[in-house]
């Protein structure tokens, strides 16, 4: 389980965390939404301690995340970065087994290219492409092997941000799907950030919405339709109209 409570952070006079709390449960897929340049990057570059909050507190398990062994901490993540953010010079299984061929979970060569060759069967794609290089492939092709590489090293908790962005509507679908899939069989934590809303419907066990620094809603799915928050309906239905401001 991963605990927020009273998250701060400004960047000048830009407050963009203002106190948030959250839980996101261990097992379960959470979704933060949230407009553009609400800070949902940010606070998911705070838990990976990769930005520093202004205060507050971050804990997994109980454990504040900023104590103890770094390494380790990361080691139980994996991480699917928005645009698949693949290494253009290493090879398809090598971008898979990156983890897996240095550090702490580092393996013999021969058993972290069957372990990438594995992965990349999971999210659907042919041994064939292992020597491929990311270049070659389609963006859709490219996101699965970033999917590949989040689950390598078969992370208790993983981290989606924006899965489906610069995807069409159909390869987003199946991108949705073995997130989906996958969560549920690895039994992992998930937690991704998205606007888009047809990703959230699909991957979605909970919905935590960030507006003005702070969680302005959060439950779970099931109820996200019936909620009278003015700002989650006009969010959910993409209205131009509401309480949310526009002009930015
Ligand atoms: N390192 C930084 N220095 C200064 N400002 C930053 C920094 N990182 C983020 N910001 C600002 O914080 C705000 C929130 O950014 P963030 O990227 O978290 O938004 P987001 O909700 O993820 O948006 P999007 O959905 O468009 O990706 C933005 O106004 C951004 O300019």
């Amino acid at each position: 389980m991963i605990t927020l409570e009273a998250l701060t952070k400004s960047f000048g006079s830009k407050h963009v965390l203002r106190g948030v709390d959250l839980v996101v449960p261990t097992g379960q897929s959470t979704v933060i939404i949230g407009g553009s340049g609400t800070g949902k990057s940010v606070l998911l570059k705070c838990i990976l301690g990769l930005i520093e909050p202004d205060s507050g507190t971050i804990t997994l398990d109980g454990v504040d995340v900023h104590e103890g062994d770094r390494d380790a901490f990361l080691a139980r993540f994996g991480m699917l970065f928005q645009g698949g953010a693949l290494f253009d010079s290493l090879s398809v299984w090598e971008n898979v087994a990156f983890r897996l061929l240095r550090g702490s979970l580092k393996r013999p060569k021969p058993e972290a290219r069957e372990i990438a060759i594995e992965k990349l069967r999971r999210v659907g794609l042919s041994p064939d492409v292992a020597d491929l290089f990311p270049a070659e492939l389609s963006g859709g092709m490219q996101k699965r092997v970033g999917l590949a590489r989040a689950i390598a090293a078969e992370p208790e908790i993983i981290f989606f941000d924006e899965p489906t962005t610069g995807l069409d509507p159909i390869m987003a679908g199946v991108i949705n799907e073995l997130i989906r899939e996958i969560v549920t069989e690895m039994g992992a934590t998930a937690m991704t950030i998205t606007h888009d809303m047809t990703s959230v419907r699909a991957i979605a066990d909970r919905v935590a919405m960030l507006h003005a620094g702070k969680i302005r809603w959060e439950g779970p799915i099931a109820e996200m339709d019936a909620t009278p928050d003015a700002y989650v309906q006009q969010f959910i239905h993409g209205r131009a109209e509401g309480p949310i401001e526009t002009l930015r």
